[in-house]
């Protein structure tokens, strides 16, 4: 539907000729405005219907979520780069891990509970930075941090939010990090970077894998639109190539931000802040030691939820030996593909402190506002805690190694 009105669009323009072009920016900007009002219209009987059915795991917001946007959207939150390869191998992996579970443990209290930076969190599951909420829901980032909020845990802000950081630090009392993309402006990333801090944001995630935007063939077929990034009024506006056609997100992004961001550059950022700084999209040993070398505060093991370099490995089958490069100095986290309490066990198995979880918060977002992202982080926390039962463990703590099996343990069994 979306698309079609979209096609409708172009050809009237095809029609009015060149003297229209330069309003053709902003008529893309309202008619994307319209068709998210309208989709969110069009829906609410949708959603109101689904409201009363039971939802029993994440998976299955996703399948409403795919109900209740405009495939535009959709395409845009659920897709990766490329082939999709490495967005199939995130959850794959997963499943190729299994567990060996300790029997007759007393389980009758299992404690969730966590630390992330000295930070008190009910469980070892916070919210990845995911852009452009608006997207999925008119409350957007303001309800994704009121339920990260009464779920105890910590909202990582996106730097591409359509919300400003002064509504989402008034919205509620969430634990809230700040995600931050450098930009050829400087400036930009630089005052952004200073009021987080000053409305109370906890860390800064520098995201280190995105010197361009990868190749998002969902988002090129649809020529996808960003909505206004309410984060950067008043500080930066982009022209789009209006002859350039493809996904505008791409136009943009080549436009903003900064390809020659570099391990120097780390220093400029501590430099700016006193907040501690976590870098995000490592997913080697040797960038892990750099890491640490530079000073950071944590790793996060991230491929970007597989929308960056398509054919890099999954995150998890990385995570051991970027746990056993760090050596404990630093915490590692870890994203990507996490769709089960089974799966965050698994990444807590194998060395990550804590994991963030991106689609399926959207999904929860697009389908149910801030109640569907309360709903599935408590999904994920219920499933969690009833693993660790299952496997004989009654705390975080009691979580090791050993209580799983994956692909390098079997091939260290053939040797
Ligand atoms: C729709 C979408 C938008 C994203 N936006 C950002 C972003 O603005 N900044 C960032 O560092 N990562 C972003 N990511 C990556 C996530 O932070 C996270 O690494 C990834 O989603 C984890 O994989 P998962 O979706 O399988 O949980 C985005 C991911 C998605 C799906
Ligand atoms: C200026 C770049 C836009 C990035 C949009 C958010 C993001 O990281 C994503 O994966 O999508």
């Amino acid at each position: 539907m979306v698309t079609s009105n979209y096609l409708r669009l172009r050809y009237w323009f095809l029609l009015t000729g060149p003297e229209f072009l330069c309003c053709k920016n902003y008529l893309l900007q309202e008619f994307s405005r319209i068709c998210r009002l309208r989709a969110y219209v069009t829906n609410y009987r949708l959603r109101k219907k689904h409201m009363t059915a039971e939802l029993v795991n994440v998976m299955e917001f996703q399948e409403l979520a795919k109900k209740v946007l405009p495939k535009m959207y959709y395409d845009y939150f659920s897709g990766g780069a490329e082939d999709e390869h490495t967005l199939r191998e995130n959850v794959e992996a997963f499943r190729r891990i299994t567990f060996q579970p300790r029997i007759l443990v007393d389980v009758s209290n299992v404690n969730l509970s966590s630390t992330i930076l000295g930070y008190n969190i009910s469980a070892p599951i916070i919210i990845a930075p995911t852009g452009m909420l608006k997207l999925a829901h008119p409350e957007g980032e303001v309800a994704t941090a009121r339920a990260a909020a009464l779920c105890n845990t910590i909202m990582v802000m996106s730097f591409s939010s359509t919300c400003t950081i002064e509504e989402v630090a008034s919205s509620c009392n969430a634990i809230r990090f700040f995600q931050l993309y450098v930009y050829r402006r400087r400036d930009v990333s630089y005052q952004l970077v200073q009021r987080a801090e000053r409305y109370g944001f906890k860390a800064i995630v520098l995201t280190a894998d995105t010197p361009r935007l990868g190749r998002r063939e969902r988002d090129i077929k649809n020529k996808m639109v960003p909505p206004p990034l309410k984060i950067l009024e008043g500080l930066l506006s982009v022209e789009l190539d209006p002859e350039k056609g493809g996904s505008k997100l791409e136009n943009f992004a080549a436009k903003t931000m900064d390809p020659s961001l570099n391990w120097k550059d780390v220093e400029w950022l501590k430099s700016i802040t006193n907040l501690p700084i976590l870098i995000k999209g490592v997913l080697t040993a040797e960038d892990a030691r750099k890491a640490v070398e530079v000073g950071v505060a944590g790793i996060i093991v991230s491929n970007h939820g597989a929308r960056q370099l398509d054919y890099v490995p999954a995150s998890i089958s990385v995570l051991e030996e970027v746990v056993e490069a760090v050596n404990g100095e630093v915490p590692v986290l870890l994203d990507g593909g996490i769709r089960r309490g089974t799966d965050v066990f698994k990444a807590l198995a194998l060395g990550a402190q804590a994991v963030l979880i991106g689609r399926p918060m959207v999904y929860g977002l697009a389908a149910k506002g801030e109640y569907g992202v309360r709903r599935v982080t408590e999904m994920l926390r219920d499933e969690l805690e009833l693993t660790m039962a299952l496997t004989g463990c009654s705390s975080l703590e009691d979580i090791t190694m050993s209580h799983v099996r994956t692909e390098r343990d079997r091939l260290r069994s053939l040797l």
